[in-house]
């Protein structure tokens, strides 16, 4: 079987069973990777057979779907192995350019302790390269100074207090540059032994390990992880349990997880035939923080693929606040920089719409020997903007460990 993608030359593809290769991410040829990997399964791709970026404005998931559909049309699919899949990037705010879909060439799958290599076109064209490190990495502010950005959370308290909203979501970034070219193969690796439990992703030189799913469908099942509410991890495993049992009760995170639940239950409810939403959430203790969690699961009524969910849901009040318009263009008034794919939509979807997309948190955009670095917190009215700041730079860390080790 062939496929044309948009060349002039229909591109043979296949898929066989391959011998495990151990860490898929070790897989990985070349430094501009594509993964998305969790306790080692998931898929990693290299190459390009098909990309394009994807138009802003409302209409871009219908957009992004109507090319996936041209694009996958021609490609078979072999029974019992994993279907052709694009791996893709949305930016945050519909508005700006950057949103990008991409087939891979190759792509290395895992799932139930099996592993297939899926190829598109010649992939013996593409030469290893071995993973380099960057060497010595500075920082700089991004487009807020700390202070500043202080102060734009105290601008926003005010105006919930004042009944504006209830809820925003403000981020900052920070730039970091390293001596030599980033290899985001050797990121992906520290992120994925450090953070087994996040989805560590790289789609077009975003990169990052989010505990946030944002949605799996797996045939007409759905399933997402929202996280709302944030503490420290302890300094010893009395102080964390204490720290985590305060998270529990702290009325002002309680408050800040229902309104993430509410947009997620609010968006999924007419999408689906079952939906169940927790009464109550739990605790995500990961390295670095702890998080309000809560496993929402259901079954479509149609047959919406993983991007018409993602469509629905984006953005949730955990990256974006509520009610949704207000909150955006709040952050747009104030937040004083381009987000670009820090807290879109960042994933995987195959050709009969199944696929996993998380929200593009604790990471950063890779470009030569720089990386701009992004981390957000949930805004109350009653928060306060020296605690804010501090889970911000908590949250660098998953990054800056990623680029220094
Ligand atoms: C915005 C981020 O994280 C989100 C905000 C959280 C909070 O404010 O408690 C927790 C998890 C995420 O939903 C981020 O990591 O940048």
């Amino acid at each position: 079987m062939s496929v044309a993608l948009g060349t002039t030359h229909p591109l043979p593809v296949r898929t066989t069973t391959v011998r495990d290769p151990g860490d898929l991410l070790k897989a990985l040829p070349t430094p501009a990777p594509y993964a998305w990997v969790r306790h080692g399964q998931g898929l990693v791709g290299w190459g390009e057979a098909a990309r394009v970026n994807v138009p802003t404005g409302p209409g871009r998931f219908a957009w992004a779907r109507q090319w996936l559909t041209d694009a996958f049309a021609d490609l078979p699919t072999e029974p019992g192995a994993p279907r052709p899949a694009a791996f893709g990037s949305f930016t945050f705010d519909p508005a700006t350019p950057g949103s990008v879909l991409v087939i891979p060439q190759a792509t290395l799958t895992r799932r139930d302790g099996q592993t297939w290599l899926t190829t598109i076109g010649d992939p013996a064209l593409n030469h290893a390269t071995p993973v380099t490190t960057p060497g010595r990495i500075s920082y700089g502010d991004g487009s807020l100074t700390a202070p500043a950005w202080q102060h734009i959370v105290a601008q926003a308290s005010a105006r919930i207090r004042h009944g504006d909203l209830d809820k925003v979501v403000l981020a900052r970034d920070l730039v970091a540059t390293a001596e030599h070219p980033i290899d985001a193969r050797l990121l992906l690796s520290r992120l994925a032994s450090r953070y087994p439990d996040c989805y560590t992703f790289s789609v077009a030189g975003l990169i990052g390990a989010t505990p946030e799913l944002l949605i799996r469908r797996t045939g007409t099942e759905i399933e997402s992880l929202v996280l709302a509410g944030t503490t420290a991890r302890g300094t010893d495993p009395d102080d964390d349990h204490r720290r985590g049992q305060a998270l529990l009760a702290s009325a002002k995170d309680r408050h800040e997880h229902e309104y993430a639940i509410a947009s997620v239950r609010q968006t999924l409810a007419p999408l689906c035939a079952v939906l169940h939403t927790p009464d109550e959430p739990e605790l995500l203790v990961l390295p670095n923080l702890q998080h309000l969690a809560s496993h929402v699961t259901g079954r479509l009524a149609d047959g919406a693929s993983v991007l018409d969910v993602v469509a629905a849901m984006h953005p949730t009040a955990a990256v974006g606040g509520t009610p949704t318009d207000k909150a955006v263009q709040l952050i747009r008034d104030i937040e004083g920089m381009d987000r670009a794919g820090y807290a879109g939509p960042v994933g995987w979807i195959d050709s009969a719409g199944d696929g996993e997309w998380g929200i593009a948190l604790r990471s950063g955009h890779i470009s030569g020997r720089r990386a701009r670095l992004f981390a957000g917190c949930g805004i109350m009215g009653d928060s306060d903007p020296a605690a804010e700041l501090a889970e911000a730079q908590t949250k660098f860390r998953v990054m800056q460990y990623a680029l220094e080790g």
